[in-house]
């Protein structure tokens, strides 16, 4: 069984604190989303869980009674449209570099025209990276991160940039990913509906801390969404069972330094 536990984490960035000492525990097979205003640390947190900034406290992972080493991670991270004059299916191989020799030998190529495949995106294998639109480099950047079968598998915003369509067709791949391969899945989500559809547990920070986690139905509280996005949302849950989140206007005394109880 794989996991992944953050004990006492803290990160300053430029001098300035941005994480205290924030625990949280992530299981294998689980796909949890990390929600919470802008600036509050999320991308922090997955910047110090893939050990790429400095921090204080400890991030452990174990697969059985062995640590997961890091080449065992997949970041995906914040779309940033880019200008690679690389074909799509080399992109999608990159994902592979700890394994690629001189050569991409025939299963390599096929596991990558798998993964385009199965997120629509074969018949664009040959065309250059930089030619496609934001939405479909973020799809590429997906099969990128799981062409390796992570047993950790970390995404920023991994929907950002897509149609609704897309959104559900790369949830439900990471979603079933993260079910078949018994990976731990943290994905960083502004849209909490959409988190609340996928996740298994939902971690809600503000101002560098966890203020609330758990199953979607007790972190969607519409009075701590209030306090932590100062905006009023209806909050309910659908016939089919699926929690949503409405946003409906700013909270009339908006204040960035509110405690939240
Ligand atoms: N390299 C850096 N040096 C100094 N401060 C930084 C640096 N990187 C990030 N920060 C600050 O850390 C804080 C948290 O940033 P982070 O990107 O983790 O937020 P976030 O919750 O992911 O935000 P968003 O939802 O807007 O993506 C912000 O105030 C940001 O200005």
């Amino acid at each position: 069984m794989n996991n992944l536990c953050v004990e006492e984490l803290s990160v300053s960035l430029g001098g300035k604190p941005i994480l205290s000492n924030l625990s949280a525990n992530f299981k294998g097979g689980q796909f949890t989303a990390i929600l919470g205003p802008n600036g509050t640390g999320k991308t922090t947190l997955l910047k110090a869980m893939m050990g790429i900034i400095p921090y204080k406290g400890t991030v452990v992972t174990r697969s059985g009674s062995e640590s997961i080493p890091v080449s065992r991670f997949s970041y995906l991270c914040q779309l940033n449209k880019s200008p690679s004059q690389l074909t799509v299916i080399e992109m999608v191989l990159l994902g592979l570099v700890s394994q690629l020799t001189w050569r991409v030998n025939e299963e390599q190529q096929l596991l990558a025209e798998n993964m385009l495949k199965s997120l629509g995106l074969l018949a664009m294998s040959t065309q250059r990276f930089s030619a496609l639109s934001g939405g479909q480099q973020q799809m590429v950047a997906m099969a990128q991160a799981l062409i390796s079968k992570p047993k950790i598998l970390l995404l920023d915003e991994p929907t950002s940039a897509l149609d609704l369509r897309h959104q559900v067709q790369v949830l439900d791949l990471a979603k079933q990913y993260t079910s078949d391969s018994g990976a731990v899945t943290v994905a960083v989500l502004h849209d909490l509906s959409l988190a609340a559809r996928y996740s298994d547990q939902l971690l809600l920070l503000n101002n560098g801390s966890v203020v609330a986690s758990g199953e979607p139905k007790l972190v969607l509280r519409p009075d701590l969404l209030e306090q932590v996005y100062q905006v009023e949302v209806d909050v309910g849950c659908c016939n089919q069972g699926h929690w949503h989140v409405t946003p409906t206007r700013p909270t009339p005394s908006y204040n960035q330094d509110r405690k939240i109880t």
